[in-house]
């Protein structure tokens, strides 16, 4: 900002407040642009005025009273003209057609005037339309680009029209370009970073088109008075009529060229690109013309973005197809471990991966090309310890990033790692790893490029070539694109699903294996509670239990049953004589035959010893002596193998009275068994008071 001090007559100084390109004139009005506080020092030229008048005059003395009229209705209550306005005035001894276009900046309104071209509006619009037309028909990006780069220039005339792509590190490298004349190529060049500043990124924002119609024009200071050049300094930055810096002009100069022009390729979400019109020698661009490329770029860019969406949805149907097939294996239940190995090969290809590990329950299993197990431990302890979130965490240049810095990658520099959350401790991690690409670069500004990039080899400047200088960058992978980490998310989200799923049929089976363990117990403890080992009926804990069930019955319905304890004779004697063996296989051979004699209602139990007890349930006195009788017989047939003696048993009978109980029911059948004991063995006695039955033959 300069400034001059009062003159000699005392009239008040001059401020510069900025600069615009000689090509328009731009005044800066009050916020109701009724009075003028700025204005380019090009004014007289336009308006007849002196300056120092100019600065003074109300509005509508410099742009005449119906267009100043118009301008302040129109500029009510908006940030922008809707349309620019258009007048013919008059200059010197001829007329003159501009356009009048005005923004709102801060209090202010600032108001650029520019000559309208040659070019009929019909002309402009047919040959609009044509290119348009041809834009929405291309049917594939580079086609596209290049129908895209060649109307630009038919439009413009400029002798190099290019597509600059942004990667994600805001390096643009050239995809398409129309070249006329003798004009060198950038194709397949790139743009460092630092010739698109964040600042001048930002700035395109505010105003998307950047017209330098004459790079070594004199720019054209916009004064004001000391007292209305209270401006903010980027006051001018939405103006199309803004004066390039002067790094911008020596950027230009570098690059020999006279005129040029900047269009972003934008969706509301990104910078894809831009397209750069270079022209060698100064081009005055009318703003119709500049309007009508824009028009084209913008086309271009909803077609650019359609395809893509297309191509993207192609992508996605083959990730789905994958997927699908992994849905189909979880109904048959596959390990994770056994997904890896069977569609491994297919996600490597998916994902342009060299490599695949799966990390699951703290197991690691892996598919292709993979760093050490060593390396994939530190890699996973580390993803846990720092990468919080449940997105993806990724990287193209693994040497460069603190997670993966100093593993022993092994050519790897890509590392895509899915968090897959299955339980609330621990995260499994579905890894995706790249190997290393060694591209080469063509900088098409020598110098700028070198640092700017890690791992690369310093620049070289190209034999024969002027502006552009190679470089091999090492130590980076293919980028992981947006699509792809989103895709990996989903296929992350199915094997946590799978894992999940087998996880749980796992532990079911290890449910039912326990289950059926603990029933396998209860049932040996339900034979050893209530069976005998030796013989295999119940034992007396459990023939007490019937006879307990019974008496309550009886009791309860007067219903009549009989208690039979019998003892085999002198056993004794086949234990001294036969050994203790042949004593149990006595006591089991009779066990089993005196149980398959009876009814299903009675129950036969081991009392102790050589002493067992049957429970003969709705059963009379003359039934119990008959059944008594029947036992006897059958144990005297009783023949073991080995045993050259018959057996025979003493049996007491006692039948069920009222009020008895357990023990005294026992104790009248054992009286009784006793009494048959004394009477000679083999033979069958009733209680007390009953009449015996006789036995020998
Ligand atoms: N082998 C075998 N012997 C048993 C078992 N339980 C008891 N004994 C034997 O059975 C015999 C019973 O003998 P005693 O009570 O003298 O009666 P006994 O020899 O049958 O003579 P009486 O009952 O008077 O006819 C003892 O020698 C016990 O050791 C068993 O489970 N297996």
């Amino acid at each position: 900002m300069t400034s001059s001090s009062p003159d000699s007559a005392g009239r008040p100084a001059i401020r510069t407040i900025g600069r615009i390109q000689p090509c328009g004139w731009l005044l800066v009005l009050d916020a109701e642009a009724s009075s003028v506080l700025q204005a380019s020092a090009n004014l007289p030229e336009l308006t007849g005025l002196p300056m120092s008048q100019v600065l003074r005059a109300r509005p509508a003395e410099l742009l005449g009273r119906r267009l100043a009229i118009r301008l302040k209705q129109e500029i009510k209550g908006r940030s922008r003209l809707p349309a620019p306005l258009a007048i013919t005035r008059r200059v010197g001894e001829g007329s003159m057609k501009v356009q009048v276009n005005a923004h709102r900046r801060g209090d202010r309104v600032i108001v650029e005037i520019e000559p309208l071209g040659p070019m009929g509006q019909r002309r402009l619009m047919a040959l609009v339309n044509e290119w348009l037309r041809r834009i929405g028909e291309a049917e594939s990006r580079d086609r596209l680009l290049d129908t895209l780069v060649e109307g630009v220039a038919q439009l413009t005339g400029h002798d190099r029209v290019l597509v600059c792509r942004f990667d994600a590190d805001w390096h643009g490298k050239v995809v398409a370009e129309h070249r006329h004349g003798p004009v060198a190529s950038l194709l397949g060049q790139h743009f460092p970073a630092s010739d698109f500043p964040a600042q001048a990124r930002s700035l395109i924002e505010q105003n998307p088109v950047r017209s330098v119609p004459d790079v070594q024009a004199r720019p054209v200071e916009v004064l004001a008075y000391q007292e209305n050049s209270g401006a903010m300094r980027d006051d001018l930055a939405a103006c199309v009529l803004r004066a390039p810096s002067p790094e911008q002009v020596s950027y230009q100069e570098h690059l020999g060229v006279g005129a040029m022009l900047s269009i972003p390729i934008q969706s509301q979400q990104e910078l894809w690109g831009l397209l750069i019109g270079h022209a060698m020698a100064p081009v005055p661009l009318a703003p119709a013309i500049r309007e009508a490329a824009r028009a084209l770029v913008q086309m271009a860019a909803q077609r650019l973005f359609l395809l893509r969406a297309r191509q993207e949805a192609r992508y996605l149907q083959r990730v789905q197809d994958s997927r699908d097939l992994l849905t189909r294996a979880r109904r048959r239940l596959p390990s994770p471990e056994s997904l890896v190995q069977r569609h491994g090969a297919e996600w490597l290809a998916l994902f342009r991966a060299q490599g695949v590990t799966l990390v699951h329950h703290g197991q690691l299993v892996s598919f292709g090309q993979v760093p050490s197990l060593e390396a994939l431990d530190t890699l996973v302890s580390r993803l846990e310890a720092q990468h919080t979130h449940e997105g993806p965490w990724y990287t193209a240049n693994a040497e460069m990033q603190a997670m993966t810095q100093g593993l022993a990658l092994d050519g790897i520099c890509g590392v895509l790692a899915i968090p897959l959350r299955l339980n609330t401790q621990r995260r499994d991690w579905l890894l995706l790893f790249r190997p290393e690409q060694v591209e080469t670069l063509y900088w098409a500004v020598p110098g700028a490029a070198a640092g700017d990039r890690s791992g690369s080899a310093p620049a070289q400047p190209l034999p024969g070539r002027h502006s552009a200088w190679r470089e091999e960058v090492s130590g980076r992978s293919i980028a992981w694109e947006r699509i792809e980490r989103l895709a990996a998310m989903d296929l992350g989200e199915d094997l946590a699903l799978a894992a999940s799923v087998h996880e749980i049929e796992r532990l079911n089976a290890r449910l039912h294996q326990e289950q059926q363990a603990l029933a396998d117990a209860n049932r040996r403890l339900e034979q050893l509670a209530h069976f005998d080992s030796l013989t295999g009926v119940w034992n007396r804990y459990r023939i007490e239990q019937a006879i307990d069930v019974e008496l309550a019955a009886a009791e309860r319905y007067g219903r009549s049953f009989a208690l039979l304890l019998f003892d085999a004779d002198h056993f004794k004697r086949i234990n001294d004589r036969f050994g203790h063996e042949m004593g149990d296989r006595v006591l089991r051979e009779l066990a089993r035959r005196v149980g398959q004699s009876l009814r299903g209602c009675d129950h036969l139990g081991r009392w102790g010893g050589e002493e067992f007890v049957v429970l003969a349930t709705e059963t009379d006195r003359e039934a119990a002596v008959g059944l008594g009788e029947r036992l006897r017989r059958l144990i005297a047939e009783v023949a073991v193998e080995g045993l050259p003696l018959s057996i025979t048993a003493s049996i007491g009978v006692a039948l069920w009275q009222p009020g008895d109980s357990r023990k005294t029911l026992v104790k009248r059948a054992d009286q009784a068994m006793y009494r048959a004991k004394t009477l000679g063995r083999d033979r069958v006695c009733l209680e007390d008071g009953g009449a015996d039955a006789s036995p020998v033959t």
